[in-house]
């Protein structure tokens, strides 16, 4: 008889929320929902909390507790209601539960990322930025509490499933594990076949329509910038311990092959699937154990082909950047991640231009340059860091 696992979904409104949420009712022998946080979707986070049974859900504050309230419609008794930032972190520490998905966008999920990490818990890690922005911290924590570790962003995952691991649910380091390079592939977003000079006039709509994955829209944005990529780059070092020039990247248009790992022995294994998100969450959830996720067979006679091309690190000057930043430390990473979060939301609201967003990267990482690595020891450090960075960048948008 399994023992059923409590699993808590911090961002649970989101695309990867959602996709959680439905690995987990495909098996309710298996798993529990017991606690799930939203931001702004009330509503939907009322919903998703009936449906679901949680105990607890999270909510920014009292205004949005008060909504959150008035949509609780059910006689069934309502959900724990709690509130702010530090009620995040604690739910995530929370004893009473086990797995804890990080489905938070950008560096506001990094304390609770951190506190699943610090309290032992099997670590579902989404949020991408916060290993971006706190890699040493974060990877210190999962070493010292003991905490299992499984990467969901799908090319890590990818590269996880093609490395041994003897059942353990943190991977060995690249390096000892005989392994050459890891090779991430990128679909190259909605403007992989545009110049740069015929940017500059791209709609947010156009920018978030990702040729394969159906995502937020943070993310999306940052798939046509490709600075997805270069966090990806920056996340794959921090997970896998790999030099930057070990880890390489290549534009895969067809997103059907979601990274590969190479060996000493010149062996190149890939991990291969429908881009479905679903597939590294069941597989996040399930390990050791492969378990349904809802994605059905992938047809490759469909596909046709699979093709691979060099990216343009001019047409994609977020991704030169982001190596540039992993090179140059930790206040770099912590630079490019907030400046970008500015930039995609100005970009989003009309206050920048697409192919400013790079623009506005670049000058953080000049702005940033002073500070010593020996500043950023905690996660109080990082927190600080991120939000002068973005005090820095705000004068960029227009009103
Ligand atoms: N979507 C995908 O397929 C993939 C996503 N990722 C990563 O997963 C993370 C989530 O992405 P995605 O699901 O697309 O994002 P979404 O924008 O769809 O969802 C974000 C979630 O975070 C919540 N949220 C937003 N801002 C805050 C905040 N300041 N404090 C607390 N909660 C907040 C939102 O709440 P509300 O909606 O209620 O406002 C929502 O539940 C990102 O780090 C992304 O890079 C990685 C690989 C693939
Ligand atoms: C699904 C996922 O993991 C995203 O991060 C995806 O990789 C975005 O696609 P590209 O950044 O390759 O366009
Ligand atoms: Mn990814």
């Amino acid at each position: 008889m399994l023992k059923q696992s409590r699993v808590t979904i911090l961002g649970s409104t989101g695309s990867i929320g959602l996709n959680t949420i439905d690995v987990v009712q495909r098996h309710p022998e298996r798993f529990t929902v017991y606690a799930l946080s939203a931001h702004s979707r009330m509503k939907q986070l009322a919903d998703q909390a009936l449906m679901t049974g949680a105990k607890v859900v999270v909510v920014p504050d009292t205004q949005a507790r008060d909504t959150f309230k008035s949509h609780w419609i059910s006689h069934a008794p309502a959900p724990e209601i709690r509130v702010g930032a530090q009620a995040l972190s604690d739910t995530a520490a929370d004893p009473e539960t086990d797995v804890v998905m990080a489905a938070i966008v950008g560096a506001a999920g990094l304390p609770s990322a951190l506190a699943a990490a610090q309290a032992g818990k099997r670590v579902l890690l989404a949020n991408k930025e916060a290993l971006v922005a706190a890699g040493s911290l974060f990877m210190a924590a999962i070493r010292q509490s003991g905490a299992e570790l499984l990467p969901i962003d799908s090319e890590h995952n990818a590269i996880f499933q093609c490395l041994p691991h003897d059942g353990r649910a943190s991977a060995p380091t690249g390096p000892t594990a005989g392994v050459r390079r890891l090779i991430l592939t990128a679909s190259g977003g909605p403007f992989r076949t545009k110049r740069w000079d015929e940017l500059h006039q791209v709609t947010p709509e156009q920018a978030c329509a990702h040729p394969n994955w159906s995502m937020g829209r943070k993310i999306s944005v940052d798939s046509a910038t490709m600075l997805n990529k270069g966090l990806e780059v920056i996340e794959a070092h921090w997970l896998f311990a790999m030099p930057p020039e070990r880890i390489n990247v290549v534009i895969h248009p067809q997103s059907v092959v979601h990274s590969m790992v190479e060996y000493e022995d010149g062996s190149v294994l890939a991990q291969l699937g429908q881009p479905d998100m679903r597939t590294p969450i069941a597989y996040g959830l399930g390990f050791p154990d492969r378990i349904a996720s809802g994605v059905g067979m992938l047809d490759l006679a469909l596909a046709g082909r699979l093709d691979f091309e060099e990216p343009d690190l001019k047409q994609f000057p977020c991704l030169k950047l982001s190596f540039d930043a992993l090179r140059s430390g930790q206040g770099a990473c912590i630079a490019l991640n907030a400046a970008n979060e500015i930039a995609v939301a100005g970009f989003l609201s009309g206050a920048l231009a697409y192919t400013e967003i790079a623009l506005v990267i670049d000058a953080a990482l000049d702005w940033q340059a002073g500070v010593p690595e020996s500043a950023l020891n905690s996660l109080d450090d990082v927190m600080a860091l991120d939000a002068l960075t973005r005090q820095h960048t705000k004068p960029f948008l227009r009103a």
